[in-house]
């Protein structure tokens, strides 16, 4: 904890708040420690976008070098405090130029990994710093005792109070007056800008590691003797420096501050600290820890209602970029059944692992590394795929831990019936899976509004409240006055007993081997294909019908649930366990790291992880060389070489077997031209309405952000068969018009679809209704391939559901077969057969351009939204465009509005067009009207004579062919 009940004056009132100015005086001093470990992961987030796990390491490192100069060698305060921040920064600069520059390029995920190998490092370095002055106490430059009235206040307060506040001060100073500090928040704004202004953003990257650790060491040595840290405990000693606790609380501070504003973060800090403080004096001592609770509570409301749509980044998305495999490839045998090889042989190993290492021991020790293959496991499929970063995935096995221990023995749970019921093994472990899978998707619903950063704050929290909290409880515990859970009973089938070490092993490894095909199939199927869309691209996903939330959900919901199924493997091998230090938040950080060692994002990366981290130990015993290997500097050296993980070792050799079958195949057989059939929607999706009312139909629509209003009371109507043209200068509020129609932007008025009043539903739900829509960057999705963006357009036609997804029951089989049909006469009419197979981040814009007509195509919608079509496509192609799209219209029976900037396009194929000049319509018309509106040529075509001559001829050009 970070702070003992000394420090605060605990006058212990369990009924009301208790507020002394002792309570405030002490909020107040652990406030600004708070505050400043927050400036800290502010400075760095801001820089480099990344959590430093290695912060408090730095810190702790920092305070060594000082107890060391100080108690050690004599070294008055100020001078010694001078020289460990000194050691600190270039401990920064050495972390910058060694590690993060060499992992910039990977994930931020693989970069925060990467802190925690630094983390480790600093530890080996602090313990083997020479223990002179261990006795002594910690020094402190003045010993005085205030006493103000009923308040009093001790040296290492006042150096808090007065220490951190010029701290952040000078480092607010810095940033907004310095030439330095320019620097940094340009290039931290926005780094390419900034290299375009002749900033090295390497340079200011390493200025600001180097001031984040002389900051992490001022911190450490300020808040040491809160601590209770001493000399001798912190150097020797391998202690953590910064606990999970701590941390959660600096990070709900810089929460408040939204990871951004150094001011908000003192405000933050003050906040958090007179609340616990004020918390802490007023419930019972022994359950202090609530206050985790309510940190999580916080959390969840800070995220919900404070930081909302921040940190909206992916770049804590790590799906594998891998290929997939050439559908024509797949008539090679091996290529078809590559995959079943590789798990084939891998649960042929680990099957005869108990005959080679047949002590009890060796038993329980490998039938650890599967249990802990299946805690990693789901994290391929939450991270990996659906992009959502977790530090809580160890709670969730310990609930299921929990809650298995107390079915198995008929203890009764908060806000349930009690039964008395004593559930047998495998009721129990239903059970547990269930609640596991239910707190996760409680979990879960803070994700629908944040990603990456925030949301690891989020799970961090809960995390650190289940270790400190909810795994002390009664309820968990089988008594209030016991920490450890009563004995375990094993599994039993039939008459046999399967609790016994082999038998357990093979009943570990059958489960595991289920997982993976549960997760394989979730993988192949609609489901797994939205989770990576929602991931990639939120927007395109809900264009396409997919729901963000349920995919998000759904993706929360199993790995919790499969999380706690390994719970019950977990404390069954165990037989015995005290929840509260063993499901502590360093365990979630270590399967996440496993994740990412094996490969996240493949379904055998966390195996092989696991095989890696806990495998390697049970081979070779617990040797020094194996703890080098699977500690973090092992992890470090290896994410340098692997940032993929191991599996991108497997990848290489796949790529291989690829190349070998493509020479196999004959050249003529393939570049077999598949004919292109004559029709692609072959059933309408959509029963269009009557004929004699619009189909989109948008009334005093307005859109505000902040003080601009982008767009102004726009109404505007699109008929049947229409095509509608919006034009106007850059700025003009086009795409915000059509992003509030889409539901993507909060906005007042009506918007009417094929006669159904959609103002208030979800954008995909808006979709559903009959909207298709096309974005300006046509990004699509960059994890997967042409094939699968299609299918995920197809999803409109005909959803996946989870149950027959992954058990492969009728009628997911006919379903997923008919969507490939589709999604192959598509790619085939829009001539895209040889990028099938090809990632769409690897396509050139055009053909982006036509992959995302396909996807319209594929939705089937009534009525269309382009937005620049043509944006990034070269001239001649562009001209190619225009009659593409009145096919693509053609084949779908459906209206249409596009953005366009190439006026020959907009007008040879508009019937009618809109013309928009700071978020009004100032004109509308035909294109022959629009061309002689003085308002329009005034505001759009009179600012380039040739862009009037060109309309012209464009036009004349389309009249004559
Ligand atoms: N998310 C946003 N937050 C704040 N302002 C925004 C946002 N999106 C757009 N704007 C502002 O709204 C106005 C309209 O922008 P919009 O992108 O809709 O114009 P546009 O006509 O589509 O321009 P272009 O042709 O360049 O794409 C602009 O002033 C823009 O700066």
């Amino acid at each position: 904890m970070p702070c003992s009940s000394e420090t605060i004056g605990a006058d212990v009132n369990p009924l009301f708040v208790t507020v002394t100015q002792q309570t405030v005086v002490n909020g107040v001093v652990l406030g600004l420690v708070y505050a400043i470990l927050a400036a800290g992961f502010v400075l760095i987030y801001r820089s480099t976008g990344v959590l430093n796990f290695a912060q408090g390491e730095i810190g702790a490192f920092g305070v060594a070098i000082f107890t060391l100069l100080a108690a050690g060698f004599g070294v008055p305060y100020w001078p010694a405090f001078v020289l460990a921040v000194a050691s600190a920064c270039l401990v920064g600069l050495v972390i910058e130029t060694t590690v993060v520059r060499r992992l910039s390029s990977a994930s931020k995920l693989v970069l925060l990994i990467g802190t925690i190998g630094v983390a480790q490092l600093l530890v080996v370095a602090r313990v083997s710093l020479p223990e002179r002055g261990a006795s002594k106490a910690f020094p402190m430059p003045f010993d005085l005792r205030w006493q103000f009235g009923d308040v009093q206040i001790v040296g290492r307060d006042v150096l808090i109070l007065i220490v951190a506040p010029l701290t952040i001060l000078a480092l607010a100073l810095f940033l907004t007056r310095t030439r330095w500090g320019l620097m940094v928040r340009a290039s931290a704004g926005n780094p390419d800008t900034a290299r375009v202004f002749g900033i090295s953003v390497k340079r200011t990257s390493t200025i600001v590691w180097m001031i984040a650790a002389g900051f992490a060491a001022v911190t450490a040595i300020l808040i040491a003797p809160i601590q209770g840290i001493t000399p001798g405990s912190i150097v020797g000693s391998g202690a953590a420096a910064l606990g999970p606790g701590l941390m959660v609380r600096a990070l709900v501070v810089a929460l408040i501050a939204r990871l951004s504003s150094l001011p908000m973060t003192l405000v933050g800090g003050l906040l958090v600290g007179v609340a616990e403080s004020i918390a802490r004096a007023s419930v019972d001592s022994r359950n202090g820890a609530i206050v985790d609770v309510w940190l999580l509570l916080a959390a969840i409301v800070l995220v919900l209602f404070w930081v909302r749509g921040r940190g909206g980044d992916n770049s804590f998305a790590l799906a594998v970029k891998l290929q997939s495999v050439p559908e024509r490839l797949r008539r090679v045998w091996y290529v078809r059944h590559a995959n079943l090889f590789g798990f084939a042989l891998l649960f042929a190993l680990l099957a005869v692992v108990p005959f080679v290492f047949s002590s009890p021991g060796d038993t329980v020790a490998w039938t650890d590394v599967l249990v802990f293959a299946m805690m990693a496991l789901p994290l391929s499929m939450l991270t990996g795929w659906a992009g959502q970063f977790t530090l809580g995935q160890f709670a969730f096995v310990g609930l299921g831990a929990g809650v298995m221990v107390m079915t198995t023995h008929g203890t009764s749970f908060p806000f349930l019936p009690n039964f008395g019921l004593a559930l047998p093994w495998w009721q129990a472990a239903a059970f547990a899976t269930a609640i596991g899978g239910v707190a996760a998707l409680l979990i879960g619903v803070s994700a629908l509004r944040v990603k990456g950063l925030f949301l690891a704050v989020i799970t961090l929290a809960f995390a650190v409240a289940s270790s400190t909290w909810i795994f002390r409880q009664a309820w968990f515990t089988g008594s209030e006055f016991e920490n450890k859970t009563p004995y375990m009973e094993g599994p039993r089938l039939g008459g046999i007993d399967l609790a016994s070490g082999r038998a357990f092993y093979f009943l570990c490894l059958a489960t595991l081997a289920v997982l993976v095909g549960i997760l394989i199939r979730i993988r192949r199927s609609g489901i797994g294909r939205s989770m990576i869309a929602v991931s990639d691209n939120e927007e395109m996903a809900a264009a396409a019908t997919v729901s963000p939330t349920r995919m998000k959900l759904m993706a929360f919901g199993i790995a919790g649930a499969m999380a706690s199924l390994a719970g019950c493997f977990f404390v069954t091998l165990r037989v015995q366990i005290t929840p509260s230090s063993t499901f502590d938040p360093d365990g979630s950080v270590l399967l996440v790291s496993t994740a990412i060692i094996g490969g996240i994002g493949s379904v055998a990366g966390p195996i092989v992880g696991a095989l890696f981290t806990r495998g390697l130990p049970a081979l070779f015993g617990d040797v020094q060389e194996v703890q080098l290997l699977t500690s973090g500097i092992g992890l470090l050296v290896l994410l340098m070489y692997f940032p993929g993980g191991l599996m991108q070792i497997v990848h290489g050799i796949r790529s291989l077997v690829l190349g070998a079958a493509e020479r196999r195949l004959d050249r003529e057989d393939a570049e077999e031209v598949v004919a292109a059939p004559v029709q692609v929607v072959e059933h309408q999706r959509i029963a269009a309405p009557a004929p004699d009312e619009p189909w989109l139909a948008v009334r005093d629509l307005s859109v505000r952000f902040g003080g601009n209003q982008a767009v102004d009371r726009v109404s505007l109507e699109v008929w049947p068969g229409e095509l509608v043209g919006l034009i106007g200068t850059n700025g003009a509020g086009k795409s915000t018009l059509m992003n509030a129609i889409s539901g993507f932007v909060p906005s007042t008025g009506g918007v009417q679809v094929l006669g159904q009043d959609v103002s208030r539903l979800a954008p995909h739900r808006r979709h559903r209704v009959g909207l298709g829509r096309g974005f300006q960057a046509a990004r699509l999705y960059p994890n997967l391939s042409v094939r699968e963006t299609v299918l995920v357009a197809l999803e409109a036609r005909e959803r996946t559901d989870l149950l027959t997804a992954v058990t492969g029951l009728p009628p997911a089989p006919g379903r997923e077969r008919r969507k490939r049909t589709a999604a192959d006469d598509l790619i085939g009419f829009l001539g895209l057969g040889r990028y099938a197979d090809e990632l769409t981040c690897n396509l050139s814009t055009g053909t982006r351009r036509i992959v995302e007509l396909a996807c319209l195509l594929a939705a089937d919608a009534k009525v269309l939204m382009l937005d620049e079509p043509t944006g990034g496509v070269a001239q001649k192609e562009t001209e190619a465009f225009g009659p593409l799209l009145r096919r693509i219209q053609q084949e779908l029976g459906a209206a249409m509005v596009v953005i366009e900037h190439d006026m020959p396009l907009v007008m040879s194929i508009s019937d009618r067009i809109y013309c928009l000049e700071a978020g009004k319509v100032i004109a509308c018309g035909d294109p022959e009207t629009i061309r002689n509106t003085p308002a329009v040529i005034a505001s759009y075509l009179g600012t380039d004579e040739r862009a009037i001559q060109r309309s012209d001829t464009g036009v004349t050009a389309a009249m004559t062919t």
